[in-house]
């Protein structure tokens, strides 16, 4: 559905500077996968979606999406893809109805197909109820339903959804999810979204892609991410500093911090009887005992040093 190579965006600023935004990205999405693309601030998000949605042409590289050249053939990959982006969509002079029934003329459907096509839509996002509203009187989850609802219009075969439940409550973000894995269920849509909420993306998501700096720096499940990259952690107390620090030590690698002790494992759960005995034999009063998985900013700590919410991450 996807197949970058070697995608790349240099934006060039004034007296010859530039900016790579995007270095070198391959990436294959098969049909049917709903895949979370994070990464910090800056990192080279929305130039990258903004080049495989046509929206900016790349530097150098080339990308198919959903069958279409985006640099050959920029039309043909509109008629198949949605975007929905972070600004509403909708505007304030029709209905909710009439703003997808004109969303269909705009595609090129006549009344009959673009009034059926709105009304399965209203169903579809729970919107029914609100059809007569104008979109400035509905609530926050309310609006994103309809953003999400104007992006299905054509019935894409891929959409691409910017940050879908930033600023929501979490009832809306819970609501906002549900559609989109109604979504999926029912019409096999590919989903390629990005998100602010790490934790969204470690339950939602089939697929975690991050990236960083302009590059890809991890891919995969996040369950892979997180057993490969980032490991468990076992956390204990000691009753003194001193005791912690050489319960760091013996750890190799541990960290720390007054009488609380860090430590890195494959499998803290099976590590956890080993360590506490070894630590025992060694005259080390162990008062409290803890094994946490990992989530994926740790991954991300692991990949590069700094943390994902260090900089207010908005992936
Ligand atoms: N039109 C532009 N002109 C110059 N530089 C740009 C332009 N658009 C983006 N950039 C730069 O390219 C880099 C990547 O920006 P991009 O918006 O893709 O990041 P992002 O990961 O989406 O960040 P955010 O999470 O803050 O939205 C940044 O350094 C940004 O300042």
């Amino acid at each position: 559905m996807i197949h970058a190579r070697g995608l790349t965006r240099v934006f060039k600023l004034k007296k010859k500077e530039t900016v790579e935004a995007v270095r070198g990205i391959d990436l294959d999405v098969e049909p049917g996968q709903l895949v979370a693309f994070l990464g910090p601030n800056g990192a080279g998000k929305s130039t990258t979606l903004r080049m495989l949605t046509t929206l900016l042409p790349p530097t150098s590289g080339t990308a198919t999406v959903a069958g279409h050249d985006v640099a050959r053939d920029p039309a043909g990959v509109r008629s198949r893809i949605g975007y929905v982006g972070q600004r509403d969509s909708a505007g304030e002079d029709f209905l909710v109805r009439d703003e997808l029934v004109t969303q269909g003329r705009c595609y090129g459907m006549p009344v009959k197909e673009a009034a059926a096509r709105a009304d399965e839509l209203l169903d579809l996002l729970d919107l029914a109820p609100l059809a007569k509203r104008r979109p400035g009187t509905l609530s926050g989850g309310q609006r994103r339903r309809l953003d999400i609802a104007l992006g299905l219009v054509h019935r894409p075969d891929l959409l691409f959804l910017d940050e879908p439940s930033t600023g929501l409550d979490p009832k809306s973000r819970a609501e906002i999810w549900q559609h989109i894995l109604r979504l999926r269920e029912a019409y096999g849509t590919t989903l390629f979204l990005t998100t602010h909420y790490l934790e969204e993306a470690d339950t939602m998501a089939e697929r975690v892609v991050i990236i960083d700096n302009g590059l890809i720096i991890a891919d995969g499940t996040s369950e892979q991410l997180k057993n490969d990259l980032a490991g468990d952690h076992i956390t204990l107390t000691t009753s003194t500093e001193e005791e912690a620090r050489r319960a760091a030590e013996m750890s190799g690698g541990g960290t720390a911090a007054g009488t609380t002790v860090r430590l890195r494992v494959a499998n803290a759960a099976a590590a956890l009887p080993e360590c506490l005995r070894a630590l025992d034999s060694a005259g080390i009063k162990v008062t409290t005992a803890e094994t946490t998985r990992p989530t994926l900013d740790d991954v991300f700590l692991t990949l590069t040093g700094r943390s994902l919410t260090d900089d207010d991450i908005s992936a």
